[in-house]
C-alpha cells in the first residue's frame, strides 16, 4: 500500500482522480486538498461521494506532509513549488497540468507566460504517455501527465510516425472536446444555453497544446513535425474525438499501415485499434481508460484518416495519471483502471 494525496481535488480532474483511486487496491488516500473549500467534505461539492466515499478536504500542506505519491491537479504555473518539495523529500510527483510537459522552457514561456522557478527540476521530468514512455516512467520521480488533446493525437499517430510512413511533415488535426475539458469554472463558452445545440471551433491555430503535440510527434517521427490543430467545443460532458489527416508515402499501402497499428498496439490493453470499417466513437470510451482508434483511407489522395477517441477526464487526465503511478510503483499497470465504458 502506498499513501497517496491529491492537491486540487475539488476540480474536475482532481475529483475524477479521487473517484478512481477509491477503487485502487494498492493505495490509501491519506489527504485531498482545495484552497477554496478546505474544511468542507468533498460530498459538499460532489454529492456522489456521500457516505462511504466521503473525505474532508484539507490544506495543500496536509497532502505534502502525509502522502508519499502526490498528484497535483491545478491551473498551470502552480505545481512547480509542490514538485520541489516532493523532490527534496524523496516523494513521487505527478502533475496533471502542463508545468512538466514541455522540454524547452522557451516553449513554456511563449505558450503559458510563465518562467521555470526551478529549472533543475525539469531535467528530471518525464512525459507520461504511458504506452510510449513506459520504461522512462518506471524510473521517474516527476511526471508531466500529457494534455487531453495531445493524448488522443499522439496515440493516434504513434505507429505511423514511428515507422515513418507519413509523406509530409505537416499534419492537419481537428479535435473536439466535451465541456468538462474546460474545468469547473464558469465561462460564457461552457454556459448551457451557449454551448447546448451548438458546436464551434476555438483558439484556431493558437491553442497551447500545439507545442506539446509537435514536440511529441517530432520525437516519434525522429524529424520535425508541424500540426495545424483546431480544437472544438462539443456539447457533451465527456470525451475527445480527434480526426487526423496524413498523406502516406507513395510506396506505403493502407494494408501495411493497418498491420503496423495492430502490431504496435496488440499488447496494449488500453489502446483498441478497431476492425476495418468501424468508426471510433466517443460514446464507447466514456468513463473508461481506453483510447479507441479507427483507420480510414481516401484512395483518391492516398490519404490516411485516423479517428482517435478518449475520455478526457480518464485517459486524458486521471486514468493516465493512475496508469503512470502504477508504472512508477511497480503495481499491475491495469490496477484501478479496468472500467468498462459506461455508454450504450
Ligand atoms: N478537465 C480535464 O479534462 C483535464 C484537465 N487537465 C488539467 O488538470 C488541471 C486541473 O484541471 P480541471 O480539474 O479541469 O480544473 P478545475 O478548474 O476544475 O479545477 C482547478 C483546481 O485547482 C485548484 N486551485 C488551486 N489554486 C488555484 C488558483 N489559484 N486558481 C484556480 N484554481 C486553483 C482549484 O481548487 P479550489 O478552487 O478548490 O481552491 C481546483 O481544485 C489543469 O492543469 C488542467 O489543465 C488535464 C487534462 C484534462
Ligand atoms: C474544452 C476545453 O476548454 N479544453 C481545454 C483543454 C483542457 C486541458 O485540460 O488542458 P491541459 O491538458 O493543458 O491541462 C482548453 O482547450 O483549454
Amino acid at each position: 500500500m502506498i499513501k497517496v494525496g491529491i492537491i486540487g481535488a475539488s476540480g474536475y480532474a482532481g475529483a475524477e482522480l479521487y473517484r478512481l483511486l477509491l477503487n485502487h487496491k494498492n493505495v490509501e488516500i491519506v489527504a485531498i486538498s482545495s484552497q477554496s473549500y478546505a474544511g468542507k467534505m468533498i460530498s459538499d461539492l460532489y454529492p456522489s461521494f456521500y457516505g462511504p466515499y466521503d473525505m474532508c478536504l484539507s490544506q495543500d500542506q496536509d497532502v505534502l506532509d502525509k502522502a508519499d505519491m502526490i498528484f497535483a491537479s491545478l491551473p498551470h504555473g502552480l505545481s512547480e513549488k509542490y514538485a520541489k518539495v516532493c523532490e527534496e523529500q524523496g516523494k513521487k510527483f505527478i502533475d496533471l497540468g502542463a508545468d512538466f510537459r514541455l522540454d524547452k522552457e522557451s516553449d513554456y514561456q511563449q505558450w503559458y507566460q510563465h518562467d521555470y522557478q526551478y529549472p533543475g527540476l525539469h531535467e528530471k521530468q518525464v512525459y507520461g504517455l504511458s504506452e510510449v514512455n513506459r520504461d522512462l516512467i518506471k524510473k521517474a520521480t516527476i511526471i508531466g501527465n500529457p494534455g487531453c488533446y495531445p493524448t488522443s493525437i499522439t496515440l493516434g499517430l504513434y505507429p505511423l510516425l514511428k515507422n515513418q510512413m507519413q509523406k509530409d511533415e505537416k499534419i492537419i488535426i481537428d479535435s473536439k472536446s466535451g465541456t468538462t475539458g474546460a474545468g469547473k469554472s464558469l465561462s460564457e463558452d461552457t454556459h448551457f444555453p451557449k454551448c447546448n445545440e451548438s458546436f464551434h471551433p476555438y483558439k484556431i491555430a493558437s491553442h497551447r497544446h500545439t507545442p506539446e503535440i509537435e514536440q511529441e510527434l517530432s520525437k516519434m517521427a525522429n524529424q520535425d513535425i508541424q500540426v495545424m490543430f483546431t480544437p472544438h467545443l462539443l456539447p457533451v460532458n465527456r470525451g475527445i474525438i480527434s480526426t487526423i489527416y496524413v498523406s502516406l508515402k507513395d510506396d506505403v499501402t493502407f494494408d501495411e499501415v493497418y498491420d503496423i497499428y495492430h502490431k504496435t498496439y496488440q499488447d496494449e490493453y488500453f489502446v483498441r485499434v478497431l476492425p476495418k470499417g468501424k468508426v471510433a466513437d466517443l460514446k464507447f470510451v466514456q468513463y473508461s481508460n481506453f483510447c479507441d482508434i479507427s483507420l480510414h483511407y481516401d484512395e483518391r489522395y492516398h490519404q490516411l484518416i485516423v479517428v482517435s477517441t478518449i475520455d478526457n477526464m480518464v485517459k486524458g487526465a486521471a486514468g493516465q495519471a493512475i496508469q503512470n503511478m502504477n508504472l512508477m510503483c511497480g503495481f499491475n499497470e491495469l490496477e484501478g483502471l479496468m472500467m468498462i465504458p459506461a455508454s450504450f
